[in-house]
């Protein structure tokens, strides 16, 4: 066969089964309270007659704040939960920690409450913001495939997850029914900060009815009270997950729950065979976390709760769980003195050191621009083997609040509402609509090999102002129509954080702050700053997320300024404040210098070919094929040498607490 050719061609603007709904045809109410003409030609008005304020910061919650050790012994290996990576600050970066910040927050009461206009009043409606400001055209992107959307929702479920949040299946606490009725005020837990559905909605349709989106606040340290928190001082969100770059999503956050992970021989994950084929194991709570038709369809259990959320993220969670069985199989038979748990702990390291790679040196130039990671020290240019010492331990490395509730947020433009599946030829034999598999990841075992074929291969959505439908209307609709709206949820969780605004951002990242809403035309287009204008009653008032997702892009990068700004800084920390990162030849557990050079010949490619059944594959599969780019055999593509981690010698080593290795 010749795949030099690839038969894969777009087919955008038609969704595969069941379309979105003829919604652009209603007939609408056309704008009462301070209407603005849309990007269809509807205005939609704004309004919130509940005047939410949300959550006085009283909570049922059972969950407790992390506690790191006061003092660490030098382990060969991470810890699980990320305590004891800084040694001098052992909770840094810690599950179940808190993020950090650039500035100082903003909330409405001055320590908890929602973000308000500097008027004292509610900031415009989200949901009205994302219909109004943002689009939702569908405009595949000319250069990337939708592996690289997809590489970056693994990095997001390694670094962060918002405490209490679920994001994926449907939350303990509602604040409106599951169609969208809002409950009674006197029902609604202090946690609830319910999106208000207005009215005239384009979608949903809320004839004399008071609809909403269900969101629950993020928790924070004083929720659950963690020690050492002064009562009365602003409130710190809290994440679930590690802030490294350590696979927590694969491995989890903790040593309890990754026994219920491990298999415990042969250094390998726990895996079910089905159909000649390695899957993670069953969910023992499979009926509240995943969507099922039936008691029998798969719903997998993994490090991360957001495992069954979509089918691409699925797909990629799968091949980073074989990748560990393939790595450890590799090792013990190469090193059959070694024990299981030996095995386990360099398999976890290789593969940490193989994902990082990808990511720093493949991945995040396309977003960050190369030029820009090399003069701010993200990456190096280096000398075969030559190690990269600039571990800093004075470098705060958790995830940064303003990264994760908004620049990296970003990125869900790039999102994709129609997943195409490709045989190895690259001809298309169906579609899915992303809304109909959330959550049930029974599609993705019938479909691996297509899916991932598709995911390597159609573009991703370009990335701009525009948001998938299926995103934007239909997110977690289940069988119904009503869905969420992410742009929406973004921009509300925006304010649950008390984000600084987005013109405190510019200034703190060294643009011009702006008087007026004309100064923002440096950065943003002129009819974007006139539908900011119509909503917000001052400049100052506008939303990190909302600002930030509007500007023109720096050249060479796939953000504007005032993103690439926290986005530059989240990447540094998290590189240089990472003890473990795997280009750092000055701890007891390096690399040798033969084996950091196998590790920097890897590529997403070559990732996706030896877990997935794809023989033929573009070298930079985070691009579409194209002259240059085109459909090479797996099997030519390189490959990490697992005989270079042979070792003659059994090694006088206790894997428990013995950091002194000798061979
Ligand atoms: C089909 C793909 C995706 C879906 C369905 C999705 C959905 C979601 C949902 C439901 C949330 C929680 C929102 C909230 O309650 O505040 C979320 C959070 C988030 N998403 Fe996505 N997302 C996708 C892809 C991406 C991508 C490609 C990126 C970035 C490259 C990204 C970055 C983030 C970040 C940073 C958060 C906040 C995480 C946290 O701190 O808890 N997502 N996403």
């Amino acid at each position: 066969i010749n795949l030099g050719q690839a038969s894969y061609s777009i087919i955008h603007d038609s969704h595969p089964t069941g379309g979105v709904g003829n919604y652009f045809s209603k007939p609408f109410n056309y704008g009462k309270t301070r209407g603005y003409a849309g990007f269809y030609g509807q205005s939609y008005t704004q309004s919130n007659p509940f005047g939410f304020t949300a959550g006085t910061g009283s909570s049922l919650t059972t969950k407790t704040c992390g506690v790191a050790p006061t003092s660490c012994s030098r382990s060969r290996y991470r810890t699980f939960s990320g305590v004891c990576n800084n040694l001098h600050n052992p909770g840094w970066g810690m599950a179940a920690g808190s993020y950090s910040r650039l500035l100082s927050p903003k909330y409405g009461d001055g320590i908890h409450s929602p973000t308000l206009s500097v008027t004292g009043q509610e900031l415009p409606n989200a949901r009205l913001i994302s219909l109004n400001v943002f689009g939702e055209r569908d405009i595949p992107d000319p250069k990337f495939t939708l592996l690289n959307m997809q590489w970056g929702q693994i990095m997001t479920h390694d670094m962060s997850l918002q405490f209490g949040g679920s994001q994926a299946f449907k939350h303990a606490t509602a604040c409106c029914s599951e169609q969208g009725d809002l409950l009674e005020q006197g029902d609604l837990h202090d946690t609830c900060y319910p999106i208000i559905i207005p009215p005239n909605d384009p979608v949903h349709n809320n004839f004399n009815r008071q609809l909403c989106m269900n969101f629950v606040r993020t928790l924070t340290d004083q929720d659950v009270r963690c020690p050492n928190v002064q009562f009365g001082a602003p409130s710190e969100q809290l994440t679930e997950v590690t802030s490294f770059m350590d696979l927590s999503l694969v491995y989890s956050n903790s040593e309890q729950m990754n026994a219920q992970l491990r298999a415990f021989t042969g250094g390998r994950m726990i895996t079910e065979q089905r159909h000649g084929r390695e899957w993670p194991p069953q969910n023992p709570n499979a009926s509240t976390v995943c969507t099922m038709s039936s008691p029998t369809e798969v719903c997998y259990l993994a490090g991360d709760a957001r495992v069954n959320q979509n089918p691409g993220l699925t797909s990629l969670q799968i091949m980073l769980l074989t990748e560990h069985n393939l790595i450890a199989d590799n090792l013990a038979s190469i090193n059959p003195h070694w024990d299981d748990e030996r095995i386990f702990q360099e398999t976890r390291r290789i593969l940490i050191a193989e994902y990082q790679h990808i990511s720093y040196y493949e991945w995040l130039p396309i977003f960050l621009g190369q030029k820009n990671m090399r003069n701010n020290g993200l990456i190096y240019e280096t000398t075969p083997g030559s190690y990269v010492n600039d571990y800093d331990a004075g470098i705060d490395p958790r995830v940064i609040n303003s990264f994760a509730t908004a620049a990296f947020r970003y990125f869900h433009t790039q999102i994709e509402g129609r997943l195409d599946l490709l045989s190895e030829h690259r001809a298309r034999t169906a579609s899915l609509r992303l809304s109909d598999w959330l959550n049930r990841p029974v599609v993705v075992e019938a479909e691996f090999d297509n899916l991932c074929r598709g995911m390597v291969t159609q573009p991703e959505e370009d990335t701009d102002d525009n948001y998938d439908t299926e995103i934007k209307h239909f997110l977690f609709r289940l069988d119904g129509t009503f869905g969420q709206d992410l742009k929406a949820i973004d921009i509300q969780r925006n304010r649950d954080h008390g984000l600084a605004s987005y013109n405190d951002f510019r200034e703190f990242c060294g643009l011009k702050r702006a008087s007026t809403f004309e100064d923002f035309m440096d950065l943003i287009q002129p009819q974007h700053v006139e539908r900011l204008r119509a909503h917000y009653t001052s400049p100052e008032d506008v939303d990190l997320t909302v600002g930030g997702s509007l500007e023109a892009h720096v050249a060479g990068a796939l953000a504007g300024p005032t993103f690439l700004c926290i986005l530059t800084e989240q990447f540094f920390r998290t590189r240089v404040g990472d003890r473990f990162f795997y280009e750092n030849g000055n701890i007891d557990n390096a690399f040798t210098r033969e084996q950091l050079q196998s590790i920097r010949t890897q590529t997403a490619a070559r990732f996706v070919c030896d877990n997935t059944n794809i023989q033929y594959i573009q070298p930079r599969a985070f691009e579409r094929i194209h002259l240059g780019n085109e459909l090479l055999p797996c099997a030519s593509l390189p490959r990490i040498d697992f005989s270079l981690w042979k070792e003659d010698v059994t090694p006088a080593f206790d894997t428990h607490n013995a950091f002194i290795y000798t061979k």
